[in-house]
């Protein structure tokens, strides 16, 4: 190996890239379980696929369990409405998927959003997202075990049932998102692109700013990396995060192990003094 000449003039020998020493991985801190939920000052923000369902192959084959269902309802009338779903999941699949009436909503991570007095605000879609269209089509073509789940304002491009692939998608959606200037968003297991514009934060924000959550302490619960943001965003007015899943550097102060202890955590919520 050739000595190099560093900006000193010194000779500098090079270590080839399998010597160069690894960087060391962020420490993950053990959380605690959450504290159980104060009906009269909390307000709650839950995540969706993850949090309030199992991950399952597919979107498509997603369902909410009875009792989970009869958990939201229950919190959402202790807390006075003091709640809204904030999902990747356009407001529609919401609506159909937890079917209960007039629940506040935000969809496609922010960009569309159902508050609780059902004044709706959408983000406007771009000619981008409909020139990208045909090509995430083409690609899913070209790539069957690829999953492609238009959302309107965004595509996700699933790889979940095809994890080889994962890089081939990224490169792939990458340029597409650079071609048509989309935010591209990486979940779990999925790649999106999307319209810019709000976010999960931006959505914790808004709802924050108006009744019934204005004044109240937010709590988030999810379990993705697109839940940090609003993670962060809960901490900023005051409330906290809470993850669902394994231990990861998270911006959550708590952590639920699953869906299971979400549901259990819900239960217990305590009665109105
Ligand atoms: O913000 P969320 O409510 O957590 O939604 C995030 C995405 O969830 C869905 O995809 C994920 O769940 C699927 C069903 O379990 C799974 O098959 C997929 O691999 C996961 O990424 C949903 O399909 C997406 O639109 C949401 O953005």
């Amino acid at each position: 190996m050739q000595p190099e000449q560093d900006l000193a003039g010194s000779p500098v020998t090079m270590l080839p890239s399998a010597q160069a020493p690894e960087p060391a991985p962020p420490p993950v801190r053990e959380l605690a379980v959450p504290p159980p939920i104060d009906v009269a000052g909390d307000a709650l923000f839950l995540d969706f696929d993850g949090t309030l369902t199992v991950i399952r192959p597919r979107p498509d084959q997603v369902v909410v369990g009875i009792q989970m269902r009869r958990c939201v309802m229950r919190a959402r009338t202790a807390l006075s409405g003091r709640m809204a779903i904030v999902s990747g999941r356009s407001v529609a699949v919401i609506n159909s998927l937890l079917s209960i009436d007039g629940i506040a909503v935000a969809g496609i991570h922010g960009l569309e959003r159902r508050d609780a007095k059902g004044v709706w605000t959408r983000t406007a879609p771009t000619t981008g997202m409909a020139a990208a269209r045909p090509e995430v089509e083409a690609l899913v073509t070209s790539r069957p075990r690829l999953q492609m789940e238009d959302k309107g304002l965004s595509i996700a491009l699933h790889y979940r049932g095809a994890p080889e692939l994962r890089t081939f998608a990224e490169d792939a959606i990458g340029a597409i998102a650079g071609r048509h200037d989309l935010l591209l968003q990486a979940g779990s297991m999925v790649l999106e692109i999307r319209e810019k514009g709000p976010d999960k934060a931006s959505a914790l924000t808004a709802f924050m700013a108006e009744a019934p959550f204005a004044g109240a302490r937010p709590i988030f619960v999810g379990d993705d990396l697109t839940d940090e943001v609003a993670f962060e965003a809960a901490a900023v007015h005051g409330g906290f995060g809470i993850l669902v899943g394994q231990p990861r550097p998270t911006a959550a102060r708590y952590r639920l192990a699953n869906v299971d202890a979400v549901q259990a955590w819900l239960t217990a919520l305590e009665p109105a003094a």
